[in-house]
């Protein structure tokens, strides 16, 4: 955890209006690897959107997780093999209420607030696609592993007409450097397994057999560290970056929302999402 004072604040910025239903469980489970080991599994079908249930229900359980002092790592993985995440739930932003928009970008930064800036040792066990904002949960880990030859993973906006959130497209650059991300993020680059090791966006590819039982050693290893050093370790190196969304967080939902209403946006979106169900 990183602070006391910056989890409050975050907390305080998350949506409180009355329509917000209270996080529902059933699009995630949580169980034990070990006495100090969560897993966190994605059981949202068809494709582990991130909807604005989906998002507060994954924030509300990695600050359960966290609140136990006897865990210091968590495993993320899905109920699926193939698909981690499809990322967010476009029909979120298709026709949507002003008010209900804010609210889903609000809790999408809150996934970001809470994984990122976890004290617990983190590893994401990545065995199907995970575009865009599955992408993005899979960042927020300390270590990914994923499947060769089939899945994609990627941040593909700028092929979707539209552009990551500064704090993904950081996100990114601090993970496969500048010049790896200006080339992928630029073309919207959807890698392969092996393609994304090349890059340094995962850290490990093997055939999808493989691939939990080695995420679930990883984490076992992981959660031997001891905490108080990675725990600081990680604020240091991801401190300021959680610190500027917290501060600007108002702005970065003023910019998505207005984004996302603008009427070129919708038809753009609306489109998408049919091709999505023609498919
Ligand atoms: C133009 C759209 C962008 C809208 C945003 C606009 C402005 C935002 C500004 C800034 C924010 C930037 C941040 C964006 C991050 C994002 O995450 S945007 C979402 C990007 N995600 C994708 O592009 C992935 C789309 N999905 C796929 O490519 C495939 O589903 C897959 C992951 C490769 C899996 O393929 P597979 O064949 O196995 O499955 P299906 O395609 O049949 O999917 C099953 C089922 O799920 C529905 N679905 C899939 N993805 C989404 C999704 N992201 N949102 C909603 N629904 C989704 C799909 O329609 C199928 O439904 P069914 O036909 O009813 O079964």
């Amino acid at each position: 955890m990183f602070s006391t004072a910056a989890r409050a604040l975050a907390s305080r910025s998350l949506p409180r209006a009355p329509s917000i239903l209270p996080p529902s469980r059933s699009m995630l489970t949580v169980s034990r690897l070990s006495p100090s080991v969560a897993e966190l599994t994605l059981d949202k079908a068809p494709a582990n959107t991130l909807s604005l249930e989906m998002a507060l229900a994954f924030s509300a359980a990695v600050s359960e997780i966290e609140a136990d002092p006897s865990v210091t790592a968590l495993l993320l993985r899905s109920s699926s093999t193939k698909i981690f995440s499809a990322g967010l739930d476009i029909s979120e932003m298709s026709g949507p209420e002003p008010a209900r928009l804010a609210d889903f970008w609000r809790a999408i930064q809150g996934t970001y607030l809470s994984l990122y800036s976890s004290r617990l040792a983190t590893v994401a066990c990545i065995e199907g696609h995970a575009p865009a904002g599955g992408c993005l949960l899979s960042l927020m880990a300390d270590y990914r592993i994923m499947t060769g030859g089939g899945p994609r993973i990627g941040l593909n906006e700028t092929a979707l007409g539209i552009a990551a959130p500064y704090w993904l497209k950081d996100m990114f650059v601090e993970t496969v450097g500048r010049r790896n991300a200006e080339l992928a993020l630029l073309k919207g680059t959807l890698f392969t397994g092996e393609e994304a090791l090349a890059v340094g966006l995962v850290d490990e590819v093997l055939p999808l057999e493989e691939v939990y039982p080695r995420a679930k050693e990883e984490v076992l290893k992981l959660a031997r560290i001891p905490a108080k050093g990675r725990a600081e370790t990680k604020r240091l190196l991801r401190g300021a970056a959680v610190d500027e969304l917290l501060a600007g967080r108002e702005a970065d939902v003023a910019w998505f929302t207005e984004f996302v209403l603008e009427e070129g946006t919708q038809k753009g979106i609306k489109a998408y999402l049919d091709s999505l169900k023609k498919k």
